[in-house]
């Protein structure tokens, strides 16, 4: 069988990801989890590891140097990038809306909105008919209505704990959010029977959940 790339990203997403590929049977090393290590192998399984970060991953699997990776519906509605989604992973589960300081408007003469979403905040006012400016941010992005930067926030809410301790409301749920296989097209074509058996593993350990 042929060998697999995998592209998985570090951080959040990781435990759940490596709880999952463990319970779904799959041999992996325990250097993934506790090295500094880039590329990891698992060769009981042919399957290299490339730990990336979260917003690399489809780029890695668009350009072919992955087969597949482990991406958050987030990143994959802001960036839009050439790869196939195979698998709903129902692990990092979250959402995106928007946010504010309470009882406030808008501003009417100039909106601001605070995101690290760019795409998906211009996509979802431009829906509503509504012009913004939009503030891109990478991280924190609950400063901006604080600080006075933004009127909203367009950011991930999953316990709403964030939003609580800094004295903000949700004003409106824009997507749900959860963690997606991917895989480069030619890849699925080239090593098809090898991709399909590896879905399916997971897929059977998924219908167990
Ligand atoms: N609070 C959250 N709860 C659950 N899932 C989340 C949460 N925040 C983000 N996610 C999901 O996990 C993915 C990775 O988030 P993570 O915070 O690990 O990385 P990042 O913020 O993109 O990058 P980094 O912190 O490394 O700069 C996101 O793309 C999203 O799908
Ligand atoms: O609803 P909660 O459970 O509080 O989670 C939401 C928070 O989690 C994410 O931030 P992250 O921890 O990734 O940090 P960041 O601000 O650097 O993106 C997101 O951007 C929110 O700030």
């Amino acid at each position: 069988m042929n060998e697999l790339t995998i592209a998985m990203p570090k951080g959040r997403i990781f435990e759940e990801a490596y709880e999952l590929f463990v319970e779904a049977g799959f041999d992996l090393p325990k250097e993934i989890n506790d090295s500094r290590k880039l590329i990891v192998e698992a060769p009981e399984e042919r399957i290299q590891f490339i730990l990336a970060k979260p917003m690399d991953v489809p780029v890695y699997v668009e350009h072919g140097v992955a087969d597949i990776g482990i991406a958050g519906k987030d990143v994959l509605l802001e960036q839009l990038r050439d790869v196939h989604e195979l698998l709903d992973l129902h692990i990092s589960n979250c959402y995106i809306a928007t946010a504010g300081l309470p009882n406030t408007m808008m501003n009417e003469i100039a909106p601001r909105v605070a995101t690290k979403y760019p795409t998906i905040a211009t996509n979802f006012y431009k829906e509503k008919g509504e012009q913004v400016e939009i503030i891109e941010l990478n991280g924190s992005i609950e400063l901006a209505p604080m600080i006075g930067l933004a009127d909203r926030i367009v950011d991930i809410v999953s316990t709403g704990q964030t939003l609580k301790e800094n004295g903000l409301v949700e004003y409106e749920k824009i997507v749900d959010i959860s963690s997606r296989l991917i895989v480069n097209p030619v890849s699925y074509r080239v090593k098809s029977e090898r991709i399909r058996a590896f879905v399916a593993q997971l897929k059977n350990e998924l219908i167990k959940r």
